[in-house]
């Protein structure tokens, strides 16, 4: 298995320090729930079928910040197709992963666990590629992914956008915002695996946070472990690997005025069955404006920074709320 990233031997000392720590909410034995589903074929339909269809998508996003849709214009040929790619390129050897030869882009792309943790709570068992539509362009070697992540993210910023639509206009954003400023170029994906992990209730598989895009979408397997907040309490989400999980994210949450939130969520680490997802972030340029009454105005570059500036102050992402007026 030299695939495998060396999580055990890397982590040895923080996780003898921590057997036995078993914490109040963690992973294990939590509630599990479906997500609500909506059927976006209603779209399509006569004047009542879609009234009743857009009606869903506001107030399940109001009320979850989460929700799965089906007839999503995604094929399933297409799905299988993003997870055997991915499959393919995680089961490269770690070493070959590890360096920036293997996309030729940025070291920045592969991420395996933490790199500066203290405690277990902050290590992630995962391991991820990160890519933003514009290194996929750049991308020379590995066609197959390549040609594969631009046929599915081109699709799922269609997607992205019509719901983007949908949700902008219940706050009165106006359609052409999000067309004028998130080209599918200021996309980013992320491709998620998570390898089993022999201390499963005591370390997550991700670690608990929210997007900073407008809107992810997400795709995963049958294995499940996806986690949110609901009304206060950590909930599991049932797979379904047939339909699309999105969520609202912070740059949403700050254009809707609060209207829409941004949900806290994490992924428990996978016990007996490796996991795979693949996370869409729907973003805009990073100086697209966004303006509403409770934020002060702000772009994509300076969340960023300011978010990378206080995870290496603070040791975690204060997020939105150092915006607030
Ligand atoms: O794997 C998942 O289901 C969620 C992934 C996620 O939250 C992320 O990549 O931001
Ligand atoms: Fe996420």
């Amino acid at each position: 298995m030299d695939y495998e990233p060396p999580f055990l031997d890397t982590y040895k000392t923080l996780l003898q320090e921590n057997t036995g720590d078993s914490k109040d909410d963690f992973c294990s034995m939590l509630e599990t729930f479906e997500l609500p589903m909506i059927d976006l074929g209603r779209l399509n339909l006569e004047h009542h079928e879609r009234e009743e269809c857009l009606k869903e998508i506001t107030e399940t996003a109001m009320e979850w910040g989460f929700f799965q849709v089906v007839s999503h214009g995604i094929s399933q040929e297409l799905l299988e197709k993003m997870h055997s790619e991915q499959m393919k390129v995680f089961y490269e050897p770690f070493v070959k992963k590890c360096t920036e030869a293997v996309f030729g882009l940025s070291s920045k792309t592969y991420r395996w666990g933490n790199p500066c943790v203290t405690n277990l709570r902050q290590l992630s068992w995962s391991e991820a590629f990160h890519f933003s539509m514009t290194d996929i362009s750049r991308m020379e070697q590995h066609k197959n992914l390549r040609e594969c992540i631009e046929a599915y993210a081109t699709r799922v910023a269609n997607l992205a956008q019509s719901l983007a639509e949908i949700l902008g206009q219940k706050v009165n954003i106006n359609s052409s915002y999000f067309r004028e400023n998130c080209l599918l170029k200021s996309a980013s994906i992320r491709l998620n695996r998570y390898p089993t992990c022999p201390l499963s209730p005591k370390v997550y598989g991700l670690v608990p946070h929210s997007d900073t895009s407008f809107l992810t979408i997400v795709h995963q397997d049958q294995v499940g472990g996806l986690e949110l907040v609901k009304d206060g309490k950590w909930v599991a989400v049932k797979p379904n690997p047939q339909a699309l999980v999105v969520n609202i994210g912070d740059l949403f949450q700050a254009l809707s005025n609060d209207v829409y939130k941004s949900i806290k969520h994490r992924v428990a680490a996978a016990e007996k069955v490796e996991r795979i997802s693949t996370a869409f972030f729907y973003l805009p340029s990073e100086v697209a404006m966004i303006q509403s009454c409770n934020y002060r105005e702000f772009n994509l570059k300076e969340y960023i920074q300011q978010n990378e500036q206080d995870v290496k102050q603070t040791g975690n992402k204060v997020g939105l709320s150092r915006f607030l007026v």
